[in-house]
């Protein structure tokens, strides 16, 4: 059987061009096509050449329609609006969507929920089995603590993230919000400044860093008198995240339309 044909959008994004190495470099999937913002300076050239490689044979094409129409799955870590715009044509094209994009608000959740009533969407804010595991880990930890326990999400990223929390601390809350029984919009507390008053009890606090080169990190503290417990993972190397989509695109193929995460992926 021939293998999957994957369509790669935000081609020239930090993830796109670590998502095309990945897929250009696997065994069990191929390269069909690339997609960019109109206007972008890749438009029309081989994306190997633009990235400064090799050519991969590949058009960066500003028509993501026609990209989806001859592939088996779309990778797509780009932007809300974008990626709202490419769960309703991957549904059309009958591809599995495999969503990383963070920052994403009710509204486009509630559109990408109607996608995929007709297509395989697998979606997290963390493709890597490090944090997948650590999300896990903290259900339980927070499950065995009392709210004696204050629970915060610390997490550090690059200068150029555009949303916070991001992505894996809203994770990692809503986990420790499951493990205590409770719902994170209500325990949620975000960016303390001024004169805040005394942290009050059962809050999960969450606290953003944005600095340099950072690829990403996150600490889950569960801080109680006399005695702290940090839960951490440090991510030195984007490829991590690339080979979790790469799985999720490959693992959708044949499921039921639906809406899945990496926990599904993984088997955790
Ligand atoms: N779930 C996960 O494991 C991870 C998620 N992310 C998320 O992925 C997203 C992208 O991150 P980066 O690659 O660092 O950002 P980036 O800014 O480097 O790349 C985004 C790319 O999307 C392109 N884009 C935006 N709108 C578009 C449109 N309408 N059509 C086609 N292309 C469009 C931009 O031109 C840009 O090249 C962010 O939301 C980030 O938080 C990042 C790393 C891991
Ligand atoms: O924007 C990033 O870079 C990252 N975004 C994701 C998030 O919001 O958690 C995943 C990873 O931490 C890198």
């Amino acid at each position: 059987m021939e293998q999957p044909g994957i369509v790669i959008t935000g081609a020239s994004g930090r993830m796109g061009q670590m998502l095309i190495g990945a897929v250009a470099a696997s065994d069990k999937a191929r390269l069909v096509g690339c997609v960019e913002r109109t206007g972008h300076a890749w438009i029309g050239r081989d994306v190997g050449l633009c990235m400064g490689g090799a050519a991969l044979g590949v058009t960066v094409t500003d028509d993501p329609l026609e990209a989806f129409a001859s592939a088996q799955a779309v990778i797509d870590f780009t932007a809300p609006a974008a990626t709202v715009e490419f769960a309703a044509l991957a549904a059309q094209a009958r591809a599995v969507h495999v969503i990383g994009t963070t920052g994403l608000e009710a509204t486009h959740l509630a559109a990408i929920d109607a996608a995929a009533r007709h297509a395989v969407i697998v979606r997290a804010g963390n493709m890597s089995l490090g944090v997948n595991l650590l999300v896990k880990l903290t259900q339980k930890v927070a499950a065995a603590l009392d709210a004696d326990w204050d629970i915060e999400v610390i997490e550090a990223h690059h200068r150029h993230k555009v949303d916070a929390p991001s992505g894996t601390a809203l994770m990692l809350g809503q986990a420790a919000a499951q493990g205590r029984g409770v719902a994170l919009d209500a325990a949620r507390v975000s960016g303390r400044d001024g004169i805040t008053g005394p942290r009050e009890t059962g809050s999960i606090g969450f606290s953003a860093i944005r600095g340099g080169d950072i690829v990403g990190e996150h600490d889950v503290l569960f801080a109680a008198a006399g005695e702290r417990i940090i839960l951490r993972h440090v991510a030195t190397d984007r490829a991590i995240f690339a080979r979790g989509a790469l799985k999720a695109a490959l693992w959708g193929q044949g499921q039921k339309p639906g809406q899945y995460d990496m926990m599904d992926v993984l088997g955790l």
